[in-house]
C-alpha cells in the first residue's frame, strides 16, 4: 500500500465501495446480499442425485436454482442411509436437506406408496408453527407425487379429526412431540410399521422444551415396535444396511443433545461439525438432572461440544446499553426511527413473557403522541404508524396461525413474540430482530437473530442490556458472538422536540435525554389513563420479575433480581408505582405451573417458564 500511487488508492476505494454497495442497496427492492458464494454450492440439485422431476420442482415451482451449500453436503448422505447430524447457520436451507432426500426415496419405490401403508417419514418438531411450515414446504414439494401424502398433527388442534386424517394414511408426516405421544399411545389405527426415518428438526429445543421425557417414549415406542412386514410382498424395498434412519438438525447443536444423539443415531455422518468441537459423548441427559457417576457411559461416538455458534456472516449485530427505567421509552423511539428509515420493512421484536407481548402489544397499537406536551387528545397522531402483530404461546391456536400467516405475507410490519417465533420460522425479508428482553442462554440469542440475514439476506440485530447486564456480552462471546454499540445517543439527537427547541441542553445521560424525559411522561399518562392497559402493564411487570429470576447457571450470575431497582422497572412498563408481585398473574402462573408438574413431575422454574413461550 505505501507504494500505491494516488490513482490506484482511489480505485481500490472505490471498489470497496462497490462492493459494499453490492450488500445494502437493490434495484428490485429486495434485501438480498450478494454473498452468494458462501451461501450456494457450485452444483445442481440433480448431479446429488435426486430424481429429475424433484429438481424440476425445485427449480420452477420453488425457484430454488442451485442447492445451498448444506444441501450439497447432507443430501447425498441422506441419500446413502445413513443417520446424520447435521450443524449449519440459521437460514441455510435445512428443510430442503432432509425432506427432498425422503421424497426422492419415497417416489423410487417399485410399487408406489399408498396411504394404507400408512407413515414412513416422521418429523418432529419443538413448535406449532414450525409444523405448519414445514408441511407447507411439503406439500409444495409434494406437488408432482401426489400419491405421497404430507400430513401433520400438533397440539392445539383437534384430536378427532388428526385420528381420522391419520386413520387414512399419512406418508410423512410433521409432528410436535407431545401430540405425537398422545397418538402413538391412543389411535390404534395409526400405521407406522413402514416408519423408515425420524428426523429431529431443532433438535435441541425440542429437548429444552423438556420434551424428553416424551422423546424416550416416542423412541421406546417406535423403536419396539415389531415391524412384521414382508417387504416383498408391500412391494416397499428396505435400505439393507440401515433399517431406520435418523436425523438430528439444528444451528445449535451442544451439549443437550448428546444424550438424543446417543440413544438415536448409529455411527452418525457429522456434517457441518467442525472437528475441533468435537469429544467423547458427556453424562448429559434428557432431563438435565446430574447423572450417577457409576454409570459413566464409555460409549465412544463423539458429539458436538460447547463451541463457536455460527451466526450467518453478512447480519451486523449490535447491542445498547439501556437504563432501565429509560428502556420502554428508548424501544419506542427506536422502533419510530427504524420505521421512518424504511417504511416497508418488517421487524421482530422479542419479549420474555406472553404479558409483556400483550402489554407492548396493546400499548403500540394505542398509543398517541405529540411533542407538543399540550396538544389535544384528537390531535394527536399514532406514535407509530407501522402494522402490529403479535405471536405467543397463550394466544388461542386459530389466532396463532393467523398472525403467523400475516406476517408472512406481509411487506411492512411489526411482530412482537415470545421465543415460540425463534426457532426455524422463516419469515420473508425480516430486516432487523430486536432483542428486548435478553433471550438467556446463547443458543437462543442464536435464533432469535437467525429470522434475518437467511440465505445471504442481509439483516441487523439489536440488543437490549441494562447497564448490570452487560456481561452477557462475555457470554455471547465464549460462543463466538461479538457485537458492536448501537449509536443510541445520535438516534435520539434526531428526534425534533419542538415545544423545547429553545432551551433544549444536550445530555449525554440517556434518562436525562429531553426527549426521552417527555416521550415517558406521555407514556406513564397515556397508560394511567387506560385501566385495560394498565392492568396489562402490572401483569406484564409481574412475570417480567419472575421470568428474571428464573435465569440458571452462569446466567444468574449476569440477570440477578437483586440488582434490580425494583421502582425503574415499573417504570419501563410506564407505571408510576411498584405493582403487588402476588398478585392475580402470580396465582394464575402457580396454577399454571402446579398443572404442568402433575403432569409431567417436579420441574425446575426456568423450564415451566419457557414452556409457555
Ligand atoms: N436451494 C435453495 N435456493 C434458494 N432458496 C432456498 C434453497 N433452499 C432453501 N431455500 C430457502 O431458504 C430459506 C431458509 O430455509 P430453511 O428454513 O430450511 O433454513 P434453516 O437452515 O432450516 O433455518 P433455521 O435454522 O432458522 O431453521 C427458506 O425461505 C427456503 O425456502
Amino acid at each position: 500500500m505505501a507504494t500505491m500511487n494516488k490513482k490506484t488508492k482511489a480505485k481500490v476505494v472505490k471498489s470497496k465501495e462497490k462492493e459494499k454497495k453490492k450488500t445494502t442497496t437493490h434495484d428490485d427492492g429486495t434485501n438480498k446480499g450478494d454473498n452468494n458464494n458462501n451461501v450456494f454450492a457450485s452444483c445442481s440439485f440433480s448431479s446429488l442425485g435426486l430424481h429429475q422431476t424433484l429438481c424440476d420442482q425445485l427449480r420452477e415451482r420453488m425457484g430454488f436454482e442451485a442447492p445451498t451449500l448444506i444441501q450439497a453436503q447432507a443430501i447425498p448422505v441422506v441419500l446413502s442411509g445413513r443417520h446424520a447430524l447435521v450443524n449449519a447457520a440459521t437460514g441455510t436451507g435445512k428443510t430442503i436437506a432432509y425432506l427432498a432426500p425422503i421424497i426422492h426415496h419415497l417416489q423410487s419405490y417399485d410399487k408406489r406408496v399408498q396411504r394404507s401403508d400408512g407413515t414412513f417419514a416422521l418429523v418432529l418438531v419443538p413448535t406449532r408453527e414450525l409444523c405448519l411450515q414445514v408441511h407447507e414446504i411439503l406439500q409444495k414439494l409434494l406437488h408432482r407425487f401426489h400419491w405421497i401424502v404430507p400430513g401433520y398433527i400438533m397440539g392445539g388442534e383437534s384430536r378427532s379429526k388428526e385420528k381420522a386424517r391419520l386413520r387414512k394414511g399419512i406418508s410423512i408426516l410433521i409432528a410436535t412431540p407431545g401430540r405425537l405421544l398422545d397418538h402413538l399411545k391412543n389411535t390404534s389405527s395409526f400405521v407406522y410399521t413402514n416408519l423408515r426415518w425420524i428426523i429431529f428438526d431443532e433438535a435441541d429445543r425440542i429437548l429444552e422444551l423438556g420434551f424428553g421425557k416424551e422423546i424416550q417414549e416416542i423412541l421406546n415406542l417406535l423403536g419396539s415396535m415389531k415391524t412384521g412386514h414382508d417387504d416383498q410382498e408391500s412391494g416397499v424395498p428396505r435400505p439393507s444396511k440401515f433399517q431406520r434412519q435418523n436425523l438430528l438438525l439444528s444451528a445449535t447443536l451442544n451439549e443437550k443433545v448428546n444424550h438424543l444423539a446417543k440413544i438415536s443415531l448409529e455411527d452418525p455422518v457429522m456434517i457441518g461439525i467442525d472437528d475441533k468441537i468435537m469429544e467423547p459423548t458427556s453424562r448429559i441427559r434428557f432431563d438435565n438432572s446430574d447423572c450417577d457417576e457409576d454409570n459413566e457411559d464409555t460409549h465412544s461416538s463423539k458429539i458436538p461440544a460447547i463451541g463457536a455458534y455460527k451466526v450467518p456472516e453478512q447480519l451486523i449485530q449490535r447491542y445498547m446499553k439501556v437504563p432501565c427505567g429509560s428502556r420502554l421509552a428508548i424501544l419506542l423511539s427506536i422502533l419510530k426511527h427504524l420505521f421512518e428509515r424504511e417504511p416497508s420493512q418488517k421487524v421482530v421484536l422479542f419479549f420474555s413473557t406472553c404479558d409483556a407481548v400483550d402489554f407492548h402489544y396493546s400499548l403500540i397499537t394505542e398509543f398517541l403522541f405529540s411533542s407538543y406536551p399540550q396538544t389535544e387528545e384528537g390531535n394527536r397522531t399514532m406514535f407509530l404508524g407501522c402494522k402490529t402483530l403479535r405471536l405467543h404461546g397463550n394466544m388461542e391456536q386459530e389466532d396463532r396461525t393467523t398472525s403467523f400467516q400475516a406476517f408472512k405475507t406481509e411487506k411492512s410490519a411489526l411482530l412482537l413474540s415470545t421465543d415460540v417465533s425463534a426457532r426455524g420460522l422463516d419469515f420473508p425479508n425480516v430486516r432487523c430482530i430486536i432483542q428486548y428482553d435478553s433471550p438467556g442462554e446463547a443458543t437462543e440469542y442464536v435464533h432469535r437473530v437467525g429470522r434475518t440475514a437467511r440465505l445471504g439476506e442481509r439483516g441487523e440485530s439489536l440488543l437490549f442490556l441494562q447497564p448490570s447486564e452487560i456481561d452477557y456480552l462475555q457470554d455471547l462471546e465464549k460462543h463466538g458472538v461479538s457485537l458492536v454499540e448501537y449509536p443510541l445517543l445520535k438516534v435520539l439527537d434526531s428526534f425534533p422536540l419542538s415545544a423545547h427547541k429553545n432551551n433544549i441542553k444536550k445530555s449525554v445521560f440517556i434518562d436525562m435525554h429531553p426527549w426521552i424525559m417527555c416521550l415517558q411522561k406521555a407514556l406513564e399518562s397515556c397508560i394511567s389513563s387506560k385501566p385495560k392497559m394498565e392492568e396489562l402493564a402490572k401483569r406484564a411487570f409481574c412475570s417480567w420479575v419472575r421470568a428474571y429470576t428464573a435465569h440458571r447457571g452462569e446466567l444468574k450470575r449476569i440477570f440477578m433480581v437483586k440488582k434490580l431497582h425494583l421502582g425503574h422497572v415499573a417504570k419501563s412498563f410506564g407505571l408510576k408505582q411498584i405493582p403487588s408481585l402476588v398478585g392475580k398473574s402470580f396465582q394464575n402462573q402457580t396454577k399454571k405451573r402446579k398443572r404442568f408438574e402433575k403432569k409431567n413431575g417436579p420441574s425446575n422454574k426456568r423450564k415451566v417458564a419457557r414452556r409457555v413461550t
